[in-house]
């Protein structure tokens, strides 16, 4: 087993537990015993009392032993896995690689059951509590085989409870990402270089300044990404990858393809041709596992008109399957840290477009999704929310999250993207950081928009030519 980072146990109310397996175990042996006595005074046999006196004995042991065995309570994070350990049935290993998310949740429900782990086969779950403190909702992107008792079983999620939750949750972020990067047997792809340049990206190839990344998964990647509408390609053989964390923009004029494109990406629009991958899943071949991981903004914000803000996400929190508890916080977090909280009580309906932007961006950031695609997320929003939603990418992005937006303005890409892709007639004509665009633009290439001028240009002129 790997080197053991830090181990993790289970005692909150454990003296009240205590004293009610006691008290019951107490009573059970009272009980039983007077039972076997007024078998031996009744009986007159030795060994017929000698036996039923040790299998009252042995029951009451095996009992307190079922019942205390909860009590041994040890979750143990390693490098790579987390192993949980509930009683004497559930010592189970799950790898990071495996894990979509772990939530802090109160399932009451949880704990009116029998304390030994058990099995829910509607909601694929083990649920190893005792207690409705500290609880924990492990969601796997994967079901996978795991073992309780003997049997084994498909889980998607786990239900357990640890102490300092808070540690806890910290202390497997911290592994999870540092323990995949450990792994790169597990990665999908070959690590790529920055600014690989697009192979569609005819006499520009070769011109961007490549700048190696430390190994890192890649979050979205497309492949030969084609989209036709009768005879008019609107989106030509689109090739890239882009980083777990990145912040990609995608550049270009009206009718360039950026949308078109995104919406093949979040499983809107079939390709004609060509493969996304979200994280490890095809879009097309897996798509419930691939949209999981998204958050979508769409460029005009589709709400129902007739639910107040608040009820609206709600309603998707349901959808999204979040605990009741779990969804009231995230948001009034989210209605907070977006300004909405004094018009959460109003109709969608009555909302001014820069809200319904916000309130969409609420609606997509609910379920923490690994990757954030937004399209044209500043589109009519006053100069102080623009600023806001920008710094709020920034805070994403530092946290982990992927974000691919399209955008218009170019000031917000040079502002906020670590990469920007730049689209012109359905092609990606080149892709980099915006100090590698200003050297593939040549001199005199001050500012992304002269770059982007440039190389419209130069690929009227190859056109042309
Ligand atoms: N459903 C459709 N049927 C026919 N043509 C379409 C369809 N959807 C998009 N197009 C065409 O595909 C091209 C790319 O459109 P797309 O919306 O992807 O551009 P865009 O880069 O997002 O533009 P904008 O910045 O103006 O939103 C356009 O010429 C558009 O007319």
């Amino acid at each position: 087993m790997d080197d053991v980072s830090q181990s993790f146990s289970y005692t909150a109310r454990r003296t009240t537990y205590l004293t009610i397996v006691c008290s019951l175990g107490f009573l059970f042996l009272a009980e039983s015993g007077g039972v076997a006595l007024l078998v031996t005074l009744l009986s007159h046999n030795l060994w017929l009392s000698l036996a039923i006196n040790l299998s009252h004995l042995a029951l009451c042991l095996f009992i307190m032993k079922m019942m205390l065995a909860v009590l041994f309570t040890r979750h143990q994070l390693t490098k790579t896995a987390l192993q949980l350990r509930y009683g004497s049935s559930l010592n189970v290993q799950i790898p990071y690689s495996a894990i979509l998310d772990i939530q802090p949740v109160r399932d009451m429900q949880a704990t009116a059951q029998p304390v030994s782990a058990r099995y829910d086969a509607g909601k694929q779950r083990i649920t190893a509590c005792f207690s409705d403190q500290g609880q924990l909702l492990l969601r796997c992107i994967h079901p996978l085989p795991l073992k309780l008792g003997r049997k084994e079983y498909q889980v998607s999620n786990l239900l357990f409870n640890v102490d300092q939750r808070d540690t806890f949750l910290a202390q497997i972020a911290l592994l999870r990402a540092t323990g995949t990067a450990e792994e790169p047997a597990e990665l999908e792809f070959a690590p790529v270089q920055k600014s690989s340049p697009a192979p569609t990206a005819p006499g520009l190839a070769g011109k961007t300044q490549k700048s190696a990344l430390p190994l890192q998964k890649s979050a979205i990647r497309l492949q030969g990404l084609t989209r036709t509408f009768a005879d008019f390609v609107a989106v030509d053989h689109v090739q890239m990858t882009i980083q777990e964390g990145e912040i990609y923009g995608f550049l270009g004029s009206n009718g360039a393809g950026k949308t078109t494109t995104i919406k093949m990406l979040v499983g809107l629009l079939e390709p004609s041709s060509g493969q996304v991958w979200m994280g490890e899943y095809n879009v097309w071949q897996d798509p419930v596992a691939a949209r999981a991981l998204i958050g979508y903004v769409a460029d005009r914000a589709l709400l129902y008109e007739r639910l107040t803000g608040r009820e609206f996400l709600q309603f998707l929190a349901q959808i999204r399957g979040l605990s009741e508890e779990l969804a009231e916080r995230r948001i009034t977090h989210l209605l907070e840290m977006l300004a909405l909280s004094d018009q959460a009580g109003q109709l969608c309906g009555s909302y001014s477009f820069g809200m319904k932007r916000k309130l969409a961006l609420a609606a997509a950031l609910l379920h923490e999704p690994r990757i954030l695609i937004l399209d044209e997320p500043l589109n009519g929003l006053d100069p102080r929310s623009a600023r806001y939603i920008k710094d709020l990418l920034l805070q994403l992005a530092a946290g982990g999250t992927t974000i691919l937006l399209s955008t218009h303005d170019l000031a917000t890409a040079e502002a906020v993207c670590d990469r920007v892709g730049i689209f012109h007639r359905g092609r990606l004509l080149a892709e980099g950081s915006t100090s590698e665009l200003r050297q593939l633009a040549g001199a005199g290439a001050a500012d992304l928009e002269t770059v982007f001028l440039q190389l419209i240009q130069e690929q009227k002129a190859e056109v042309t030519a």
